[in-house]
């Protein structure tokens, strides 16, 4: 689990977080959820290590990261993998050496043989297990974001850190994407951070959702407490998003759906 408490962050005297606290469970998609410049990027950088905060402290199970030595902290890093929102894959690289990137980088100890062994072991794991050989400019957006992933588990992460996964995704390809991110997270119990603004995530895999707005946490809670949430804001978010208009649609002409309904339609493999 991480602790994040009372974290603030300004940027030449425009406060962009303003006393954020919330946790993020572990073995769970905790979705971190706002409309844009509401500081989403701002809170997983400073979580991440690649901002430091003003004020406030963040706690990975249990140890201090903010203002702890430096090996603490590289340690921590080196169990954070990182799913960005370009997949920023090595386009020289093949498909398999971007995924063994990391292994090399973090575990110079592990043989050459255990290498390729976990690199097929994660490509299988996201579909992908004859892809190894193909270049980055030879697949499709979903099949890229499928490769970040399994680059970012590689090194047995136990903190999972995606910033917008379907970002550049049509709608079918984001949820099998969302899907596989949710997979992983239950299957090795890692603690998933998701920034977005997309409902279907939302309904789909929003185990814990935390909503922000304009620097501040304005509500917390889980994909079947946030339509009934009574907060202002969140209900003026959710009910501009398309998503939520159609159901709403389809629930006056035809009566009760519910959103769960729309988000699970059966999807063909991308
Ligand atoms: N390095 C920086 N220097 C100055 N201002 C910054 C910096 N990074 C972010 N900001 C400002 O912080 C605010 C929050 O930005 P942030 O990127 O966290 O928003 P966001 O919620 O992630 O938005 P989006 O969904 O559009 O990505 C914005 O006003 C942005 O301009």
């Amino acid at each position: 689990m991480i602790e994040i408490s009372n974290l603030e962050k300004s940027f030449d005297g425009n406060q962009v977080l303003k006393g954020i606290s919330c946790t993020l469970e572990t073995g769970k998609c905790n979705l971190l959820l706002g409309g844009s410049g509401t500081g989403k990027s701002v809170l997983l950088s400073c979580v991440v290590g690649l901002m430091k905060p003003d004020l406030g402290s963040i706690t990975f199970d249990g140890t201090v990261y903010t203002n702890s030595k430096v090996d603490i902290r590289q340690e921590i890093r080196r169990k954070i993998g990182m799913l960005f929102q370009g997949s920023a894959l090595f386009d020289s690289m093949t498909v398999a050496k971007n995924v063994e990137f990391p292994l090399q980088m973090l575990t110079p100890d592990m043989s050459l043989e255990e290498r390729r062994d976990r690199v097929e072991f994660c490509l299988k794991r996201v579909g992908l297990e004859n892809a190894g050989n193909k270049m980055p400019s030879e697949i499709s957006g979903g099949m890229k974001k499928r490769v970040g992933i399994a680059r970012a588990i590689a090194p047995n992460c136990t903190y999972l850190f995606c910033d917008e996964p379907n970002s550049g995704l049509d709608p079918a390809t984001s949820i099998k994407i969302d899907e596989l991110i949710a997979e992983i997270t239950h299957e090795y119990n890692i603690t998933t951070a998701i920034i977005t603004h997309d409902m279907n995530s939302v309904v789909g895999i929003g185990d814990h959702i935390i909503f922000l707005h304009q620097g501040k946490k304005l509500w917390d809670g889980n994909k079947e407490e946030i339509l009934n949430a009574q907060v202002p804001e969140l209900r003026e978010f959710i009910f501009s998003s398309s998503l939520v208009r159609a159901a709403k649609r389809v629930e006056e002409e035809d009566g009760p759906q519910g959103l769960e309904h729309l988000a699970a339609e059966p999807l063909s493999e991308v």
